[in-house]
């Protein structure tokens, strides 16, 4: 039996254990006290906005600048060896009663080549949502190919070393040195990174009518040698840029089936996806959600110039505005002011002004003063899924004259 004075410790600890708990269930469901808000117009938005289609993973914390490049890869630089040629043999024939039997060393298999491949699921066998664009990640900073067999007796030729695939994303760039030797735009696009070396020639190669008996071999040549950087820049017909937390990886989740992660820190997004928009007549639209960009981008601050290298390649902007921020237009001229710093000319390019989050009253209200600034913008909410169509009907417009353009000048419009 349980002595009473025990049992009446144990209750009276889980009683108290209890009421602490209530406690403080009461104090986190009561609301905080926020610190006020700092006057500057330039704050960046990361308050906490509860929607039950955007779950939040709990416990994550924001990254810091300096953690950020690490999660990213999108340029390595990479030494690719061949493989080595197997070396020849030298040996003679040998049987009973066949006392010259002659040479009979055969060859070396040749070295296996290793081969850049550019990579992407296939459209048709898996749904749009897969067709994001990886990092280079997953390359290592050094390939062996493999080595061919050597020759062996009786004209035994040596295996070939078998080719060495390297899977790298659509979209990259193979430089050597300063020179780019590979653009790697297409899927199944592939480019020899390094030639595998020669097989060896066996004695019997070596027999003339001069030289009945050569002892003469070759060894195998070593596989080529190189060192290359990849680069990797998304290829997308439409490319979102805005500051953290804008709601870009909203808006590609309302538009497409696409399912980059959504929450209320800045640089949520770490690679970039592309989301595909469908239209009638099996058409269809690539839209890639770019990580943030932040103030001084263009000097490689934060994720800086890895982000505006993807921006780049694509041919239409959707410039991503948070209009629950005071001054919304600041972020535009922001905005342009990093992509012109990067490249002359890139914030020219065909684009649209996309004002978010117009379900919530403060930004309703910031609407005409955007517009009396920027003229025509496309105001919506990615989380109710208001006026979303007049964002796709517009980019369909955009979209419609690149085409147009592109095969007017003779070229292939990018298609997915
Ligand atoms: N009220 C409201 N909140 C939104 C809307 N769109 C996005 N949000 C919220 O804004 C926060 C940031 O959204 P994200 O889509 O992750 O923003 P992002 O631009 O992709 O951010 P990064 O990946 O960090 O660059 C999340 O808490 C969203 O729920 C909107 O239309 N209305
Ligand atoms: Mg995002």
């Amino acid at each position: 039996m349980v002595p009473l004075r025990l049992f009446s410790a144990a209750s009276q600890t889980l009683l108290e254990g209890l009421a602490q708990w209530t406690l403080s269930a009461q104090a986190s469901l009561r609301p905080h006290r926020l610190p006020p808000q700092q006057a500057s117009p330039r704050l960046l938005s990361v308050d906490c906005t509860d929607h039950a289609r955007h779950q939040e993973p709990p416990g994550k914390k924001p990254l810091s600048e300096k953690k950020l490049k690490r999660y990213f890869v999108d340029h390595r630089r990479v030494l690719v060896r061949g493989g080595n040629g197997g070396s020849g043999m030298s040996c003679f024939h040998s049987e009973p009663r066949k006392e010259f039997g002659g040479p009979d060393g055969g060859d070396g298999g040749n070295g296996g080549h290793v081969i850049l491949r550019g990579t992407s699921t296939n459209v048709l066998a898996l749904p749009p949502a897969d067709q994001h664009v990886k990092s280079l990640s997953s390359v290592l900073s050094q390939y062996q190919g493999f080595s061919g067999e050597d020759g062996g007796r009786k004209n035994c030729f040596g295996r070939s070393g078998a080719v060495l695939y390297i899977r790298v994303p659509v979209g990259t760039l193979v430089k050597e040195g300063s020179e780019v030797v590979a653009d790697l735009s297409l899927p199944g696009q592939e480019y020899i990174a390094a030639l595998g070396g020669a097989g060896g020639k066996g004695n019997r190669f070596f027999l003339a009518n001069d030289n009945r008996a050569p002892v003469t071999c070759t060894p195998g040549q070593p596989g080529q040698e190189r060192i290359l950087h990849l680069e990797l820049k998304t290829m997308a017909h439409a490319g979102m840029v805005g500051f953290p937390n804008a709601g870009k990886s909203s808006l590609l989740r309302a538009i497409s089936n696409a399912r980059p992660a959504v929450a209320s820190y800045p640089f949520t997004t770490l690679n970039p996806h592309v989301g595909i928009v469908h239209y009638e007549g099996h058409q269809q639209v690539a839209v890639a959600d770019i990580p943030g960009i932040i103030r001084g981008a263009h000097q490689d601050r934060g994720l800086g110039l890895s982000f505006l290298r993807h921006i780049e390649r694509c041919h239409l902007l959707l410039f991503v505005v948070d209009l629950s921020l005071p001054e919304p237009w600041t972020q535009v001229e922001d905005l342009k002011y990093e992509l012109e710093k990067y490249e002359e000319g890139l914030s020219e390019r065909p684009h649209v002004v996309v004002a978010n989050k117009i379900d919530l009253p403060q930004a309703r209200a910031r609407l005409p003063q955007l517009q009396a600034h920027l003229g025509q913008v496309i105001a919506l909410s990615a989380v109710t899924g208001e006026n979303l169509e007049q964002l796709l009907l517009h980019l369909k417009v955009l979209h419609d004259a690149y085409v147009e353009a592109e095969l007017e000048q003779g070229r292939q419009p990018l298609r997915w």
